[in-house]
């Protein structure tokens, strides 16, 4: 039987999660802790079994890393992979680099709150979900997809909203369903889509 499939890894914790910054498209590194959960994470998949043909991520190091210690952990340390911007996180415009408690603080807890998991409403100067995928979804329709149909199995190592993005348009999740999920870092998310590409199981390895 055809495996199809695809799992969805959001990078470890990152320097900026630990100071609790909006971080977007800023490039910092993991953590000690981070990169814990990315050997975890590989640990996982590994337990599970899983080998797979391709590999993407965003162009962001904190993903790549992450990607790469995955890689080692499941022996497949040369895989193929692709890096593109579409998988980059949600650009958080201008509250990138400010501390989220400050935010809530001078805007206010709601206001934050439909910044960060709201569908539509962009953070000033940044990108919404809607925006976000705007950009992941035709990427993923383009390259990623179709190489989970073909039969190669894909790990893909984002960001927790730009793979929340991706879950939205995989599970056809509504705007209302969407702005609870939540994704911890370093936590795989494994799908097998049947022929017609919905998801016939969905696993959070958490
Ligand atoms: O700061 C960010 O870029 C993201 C991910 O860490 O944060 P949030 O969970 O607030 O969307």
């Amino acid at each position: 039987m055809m495996d199809r499939l695809l799992v969805l890894v959001r990078h470890g914790q990152s320097e900026w999660n630990l100071k609790n910054l909006f971080t977007g498209w800023k490039d910092p590194d993991l953590t000690e802790q981070g990169v814990a959960e990315a050997h975890e994470a590989g640990k996982k998949l590994k337990a599970r079994g899983f080998h797979f043909d391709i590999a993407y991520t965003s162009a962001l190091s904190r993903a790549q890393r992450t990607l790469k210690i995955m890689l080692d952990e499941l022996g497949q340390p040369g895989l193929e992979t692709v890096r593109d911007q579409a998988l980059n996180e949600r650009d958080y415009g201008d509250l990138t680099g400010l501390n989220k408690d400050d935010a809530r603080k001078k805007w206010g807890e709601e206001q934050v709150h439909i910044w960060r998991r709201s569908y539509d409403v962009p953070p000033p100067g940044g990108e919404s979900l809607k925006d976000t995928l705007a950009r992941s979804l035709p990427y993923y329709m383009k390259h990623i997809q179709p190489d989970v149909l073909s039969g190669k199995r894909v790990l893909v190592a984002a960001h927790g909203n730009s793979i929340r993005s991706l879950i939205m348009a995989i599970e056809g999740l509504t705007p209302e369903q969407i702005l609870e999920r939540e994704l911890g870092t370093g936590v795989p998310v494994v799908y097998r889509l049947g022929a017609d590409s919905r998801p016939v199981s969905v696993e959070v390895l958490g």
